[in-house]
């Protein structure tokens, strides 16, 4: 590897070493959206509950067919069912339990119906399947199934399926705390007017958005200036009171980047440089915390981009693995065509491709401009394209893209 870059793979099974979910915390099911689940959840009532009817209709016994029959009750959504007559059939609407003695159910619009003056009869059609138009009891899920496994995130569809069990409450995993530290005595908080120099902290708010979109919680960010003590405190205090400490910036090589040596005097400095772009300051590494376990720390490169790239490379699966949610730990990955060209050096380049979902595939398209400080580029950016070190890439080349989901 030129200039003893380390490969991305490599510094991703170092940071993911020894990462352990969180301790699990109960929540009512109201607010438990989002979260992973700590524990798998086992079904303990059939759903749907009783054979029911997928149509507005008449239930009867499929021999029936054909025939003029009584009708003997009438069945509601939410009314309990009686014995079917013999040779009659129920007024049944969707949703209403199938009453013993029918097996099938047809719907209203394929019955002629009259009142005579001993009560109402319809005349069935002659093709009625047995099991037509029943919803059976346990279709969806059957007492003592898996309901969601562990490390499930809580999406709607699973959120509608632990209520459709009577469950008001779940067992999840702590959300990992972070710590976001914004060095570089140029950069201010929006709401200040810009001095000479300064440039306003993008990377605070893009990075928390982005970190809770993961599944993490930012319960600290602040500014910490240049100077290696006021790294060193910042640095410490937010190890005491956060799962991760993330900076951004001062982890180049100027006399004005502090962090690497900071994190060296307190914890740990696991790898730093990566052959990657953007991104080759990119540092990881631990703190250590009065309990004698250790905070983890990615210490972003300070240009937007970089941030941006590093926070869906690292900071992604550490927080899936802090979560025990597999899902998070690796990006899902597509082919596209390139509609653009590039050639690559020492580092793999993660460049910014919108991508086309067309009929004859999918295609990548790069923003123009992909250097690391313009944030542009990530604005309407659907994915990384991986473009290995050493290589070229001609349009219309296959490629293999990691999608920002
Ligand atoms: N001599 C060398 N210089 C640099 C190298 C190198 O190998 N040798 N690497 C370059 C690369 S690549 C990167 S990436 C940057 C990263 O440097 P730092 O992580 O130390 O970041 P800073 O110098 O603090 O900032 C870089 C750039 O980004 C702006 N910035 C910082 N924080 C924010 C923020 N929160 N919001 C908006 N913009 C921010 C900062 O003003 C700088 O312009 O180093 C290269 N240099
Ligand atoms: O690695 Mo830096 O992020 O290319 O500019």
């Amino acid at each position: 590897m030129a200039d003893d870059l380390q490969p991305v793979e490599a510094a991703l099974t170092a940071l993911l070493d020894g990462v352990a979910p969180l301790a699990a915390e109960t929540v009512p099911l109201a607010v438990a959206g989002g979260r992973v689940l700590a524990k798998s959840v086992t079904a303990c009532l059939d759903v749907p509950p009783f054979d029911n009817s997928a149509m507005d209709g008449y239930a009867l016994h499929h021999r029936d067919a054909g025939k003029w029959l009584a009708v003997s009750q009438r069945i509601a959504a939410g009314q309990s069912a009686q014995q079917l007559q013999p040779g009659s059939c129920a007024r049944i609407f969707t949703g209403g339990e199938i009453p013993p003695g029918a097996d099938c159910v047809v719907m209203q619009e394929r019955v002629q119906e009259r009142v005579e003056l001993d009560g109402e009869r319809a005349l069935m059609p002659t093709d009625i399947p047995a099991g037509d138009n029943l919803r059976r009891r346990g279709r969806d899920v059957s007492a003592g199934d898996v309901l969601l496994e562990a490390g499930q995130t809580l999406n709607p569809a699973a959120l509608g399926h632990l209520a459709g069990q009577g469950i008001t409450e779940v067992s999840v995993t702590r959300r990992p705390r972070v710590a976001l530290l914004s060095t570089g005595d140029e950069v201010i908080d929006p709401g200040q007017p810009l001095a000479a120099g300064q440039i306003y902290n993008s990377n605070r708010p893009m990075l928390r958005q982005l970190l809770e979109q993961f599944g993490a919680e930012v319960v600290l960010a602040e500014r910490v200036a240049d100077d290696f003590d006021a790294t060193c405190r910042c640095l410490a205090d937010a190890a005491a009171r956060a799962d991760v400490v993330v900076t951004t910036g001062g982890v180049s090589v100027g006399e004005e980047d502090h962090v690497k040596a900071a994190l060296t005097q307190l914890g740990e400095l696991d790898l730093w440089r990566l052959a990657m772009r953007p991104g080759k300051p990119l540092a990881l590494g631990r703190l250590p915390r009065t309990d004698d376990s250790t905070a983890r720390f990615v210490g972003l490169p300070g240009n937007p981009v970089s941030s941006f790239v590093g926070a869906w490379l690292f900071l992604r699966p550490l927080t899936g693995a802090l979560l025990g949610c597999p899902a998070l730990n690796e990006l899902p990955r597509l082919r596209a065509r390139a509609e653009f060209a590039t050639t690559t050096q020492a580092r793999q380049h993660y460049m910014r491709v919108a991508l086309d979902f067309t009929a004859e595939g999918i295609g990548a398209r790069a923003f123009r401009d992909q250097n690391s400080g313009v944030l542009s580029s990530c604005i309407q950016a659907d994915a990384l394209a991986v473009i290995p070190a050493h290589s070229e890439v001609r349009q219309g080349d296959e490629i293999d893209c990691l999608w920002l989901q």
